[in-house]
């Protein structure tokens, strides 16, 4: 199949050398997370922990466990009830020529096996189902270990398994992320789904097995309170924006304003999309700090998801962007005109 761009599709991620660069790092600060996190210190940013002997780092067991969990949710994925992706293609972007960077970004769309799609069914379900499993492990090993699971523990569960549980409910929203529409099924994806998403995590419940915390019912309501009103963001502003792409006359947004593109499409410059650009970023970002908050403040480790994902975010916001300012143009700049800040209001 013909690729959809030639080699002169803009790169990202630092071209081939950030590629490379994010090849060693990603894998090599996945293990110091996790060696930290059991460590007496606990320290993100000390040196790394040595690493434990290979009979330790292999288990037939573990890759057995593995499979069958994989074989598990392959099996689940194929009965008929589920949303299908966009048919398949190459991505624009990981094509450019360059193997290390093609392998990271990945060269297919939509790798599929007939109808198995590989990318589609990686992104929500073992590694995204395998971070609530790996959560309510720590959460039974320390009722086991202390006679009852922390008050901190049960929030970090609680939250996380809100999350979750809401992706997968509204799975078919999933079809229309950058990352299923734009991004290749490459290293990126494929490590990110199911290693660093499962694994770094569920870090706050690793950090809180190792490193119990005090908390009281006080500190517990507002963290609950941050957690509330960051999801309520999160999920109204995705909410509306996928009611009105499905069917823009809807009586839950046809009030809205908008602004009309030479593509046909419109976009929202009131409601949630008129607070910023990003609003479902910031609901998010609201309820990764209500996720490290029940660790306390002793230590930066379980921060670090907070910090991992304003980059992220601040990152894919600007990918976007230019994604957007390509499809809409002059209408994009008056949205931006119209919404100046991306994610903050008033600060960024
Ligand atoms: N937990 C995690 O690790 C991660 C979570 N996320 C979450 O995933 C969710 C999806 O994020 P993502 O795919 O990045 O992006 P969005 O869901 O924000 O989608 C961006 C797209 O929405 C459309 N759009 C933008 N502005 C408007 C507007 N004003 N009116 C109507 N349509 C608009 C454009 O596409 P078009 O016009 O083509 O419809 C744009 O490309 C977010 O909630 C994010 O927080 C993301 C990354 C990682
Ligand atoms: C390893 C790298 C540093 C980066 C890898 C990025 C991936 C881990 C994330 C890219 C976009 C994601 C999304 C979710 C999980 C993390 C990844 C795969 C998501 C499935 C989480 C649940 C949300 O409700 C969502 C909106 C469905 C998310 C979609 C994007």
């Amino acid at each position: 199949m013909a690729p959809t761009q030639g080699p002169r599709a803009p790169l990202e991620f630092g071209g081939p050398l950030g590629a490379a660069a994010l090849l060693l790092l990603l894998p090599a600060t996945m293990f110091h997370l996790l060696l930290a996190a059991r460590s007496g210190p606990a320290r993100l940013l000390g040196p790394p922990a040595s690493l434990p002997g290979l009979e330790v780092l292999w288990s037939p067991r573990a890759l057995l466990l593995w499979l069958a969990w994989l074989g598990l949710q392959a099996a689940l994925y194929l009965l008929p009830a589920r949303k299908v992706a966009p048919v398949s293609a190459l991505a624009p972007g990981g094509n450019s020529g360059n193997p290390i960077y093609d392998f990271f970004l990945g060269r297919e769309l939509n790798p599929r096996i007939c109808f198995f799609d590989f990318k589609y069914f990686c992104e929500l379900r073992p590694g995204l189902i395998g971070w609530v499993l790996i959560n309510l492990a720590l959460l039974m090993k320390e009722a086991e270990l202390r006679g009852s699971p922390s008050l901190a523990m049960w929030l970090v569960n609680g939250f996380q398994l809100l999350y979750v549980g809401d992706a997968l409910w509204h799975e078919e929203a999933v079809l229309t992320t950058m990352d299923i529409t734009h991004d290749g099924f490459g290293f990126m994806l494929a490590f990110g789904d199911m290693a660093w998403v499962p694994f770094t995590y569920s870090l706050q419940a690793q950090f809180l097995l190792h490193h119990p915390q005090p908390l009281g019912l006080p500190m517990a309501s507002v963290i609950c309170l941050i957690n509330a009103t960051g999801y309520y963001i999160f999920r109204g502003a995705n909410s509306q924006k996928n009611t009105f792409r499905k069917n823009p006359s809807d009586p839950r947004v046809a009030g809205l304003e908008t602004i009309s593109t030479a593509t046909g499409r419109k976009l929202l410059v009131s409601g949630w999309w008129g607070m910023v650009r990003h609003p479902n970023y910031l609901g998010d970002l609201i309820m990764a700090l209500a996720w490290s908050l029940p660790c306390g403040v002793s230590h930066l480790l379980p921060y670090f998801y907070l910090l991992y994902f304003t980059a992220l975010l601040v990152h894919r916001e600007a990918r976007d962007e230019r994604q957007c300012l390509q499809k809409y143009g002059l209408a994009w700049q008056e949205y931006c005109r119209r919404v100046p800040y991306r994610i903050m209001p008033y600060i960024y």
